[in-house]
């Protein structure tokens, strides 16, 4: 394989792997690939090897077959070229508890080439830290500590951010911050970002694209708007006290309609809900509700997947 990177190619690229340890396949054939500046969740139930691949994305783990190229880089041939890219948090990342968060940082840059005050300074700008940043770590809550790690492994500057599980023990409010500050770092710094999650409401919320695995194998990859088909036509439920009626006169401008109890249930374009409601209205129909009703990353998994809810 060449070692000239490719500034278009996807920033991670998974090719085939597999991961057997004994006589156990715990990963087998995965391949996918993850684009710059996107959100890529990594879903999958507890034990379906998320960690695991993420463990051989990092270099923690040996790859059994196949190969991960970041940045246009083999992990496998061209390890150091192909880590640079990559600023990860897999297991917790160890700080000093006693040192404010400011000094944890000077601490790990002086580790790093090239990185001065001003990246230090940056950084914590961008995870939203600097009203807390001269605190000392124990005083700091879960999500901070959390968001200081990511401060910390942002600082060289990579072009993916991985984070295994990041929600884990997170309350309702870290969990939107950290949402809200990996939207401003794809957004702000074009960076992209991989999260692990067992939680599919989660997923839906904070990622781009999703890539789903069972058993260590690629069920689907998908765009999170494909999913919730987003643009698309939508299935809209009017509540009419004439379904029948209303039915028919959807049927004769050509649409399939259902009743369901007492409800139309229709499929159309966003902007044909208000006009559909003016004509049932005129044809002496009254509406008494009219409810969107969206596929959620959760319905359309279970589709994919039959009928095994992950969570
Ligand atoms: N060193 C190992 N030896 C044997 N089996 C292992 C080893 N590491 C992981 N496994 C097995 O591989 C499978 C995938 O584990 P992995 O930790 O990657 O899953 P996961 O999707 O991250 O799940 P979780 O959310 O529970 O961490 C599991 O069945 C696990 O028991």
């Amino acid at each position: 394989m060449s070692a000239l990177p490719d500034k278009h190619a996807p920033i991670v690229e998974v090719d085939s792997i597999s991961k057997r340890i004994g006589s156990k396949t715990i990963i087998d054939k995965l391949s996918f690939q993850v684009p710059r500046g996107e959100v890529f969740g990594f879903l999958g139930p507890n034990g379906a090897g998320k960690t695991t691949t993420i463990r051989m994305m990092v270099g923690l783990m040996s790859i059994s077959v196949g190969d991960i190229r970041i940045g246009g880089y083999s992990i496998r041939t061209h390890f150091e070229q192909a880590i640079r890219h990559v600023g990860a948090i897999v297991e917790n990342p160890e700080m000093y508890k006693f040192l404010s968060g400011y000094n944890n940082l000077v601490h790990y840059a002086r580790m790093l080439p090239g990185i001065g005050e001003e990246r230090i300074q940056e950084v914590i700008d961008l995870v939203g830290m600097s009203n807390r940043i001269h605190d000392k770590v124990k005083t700091y809550s879960l999500g901070m500590r959390q968001r200081l790690g990511i401060a910390q492994a942002l600082l060289h500057k990579p072009s993916v951010l991985i984070l295994d599980e990041p929600t884990n023990g997170l309350d309702p409010a870290g969990i939107r911050e950290l949402r809200d500050h990996l939207r401003k770092l794809t957004r702000d710094e074009g960076i992209s970002v991989i999260v692990s999650s067992h939680l599919l409401a989660e997923m839906e919320l904070m990622c781009d694209r999703v890539a789903i695995i069972q058993n260590g194998r690629l069920v689907d990859v998908r765009l999170i708007k494909e999913y919730t088909q987003e643009g698309a036509k939508q299935r809209v439920l009017f509540e009419v006290d004439a379904p029948v009626q209303a039915q028919q006169l959807a049927q004769q401008q050509g649409l399939s309609v259902e009743i369901i109890e007492d409800s139309l249930v229709m499929s159309v374009d966003k902007q044909e809900i208000a006009a559909w409601n003016r004509r049932f209205v005129e044809a002496g129909i009254a509406v008494y509700g009219i409810r969107k009703s969206t596929k959620t990353l959760e319905d359309q998994f279970l589709e994919v997947t039959g009928s095994e809810s992950i969570v």
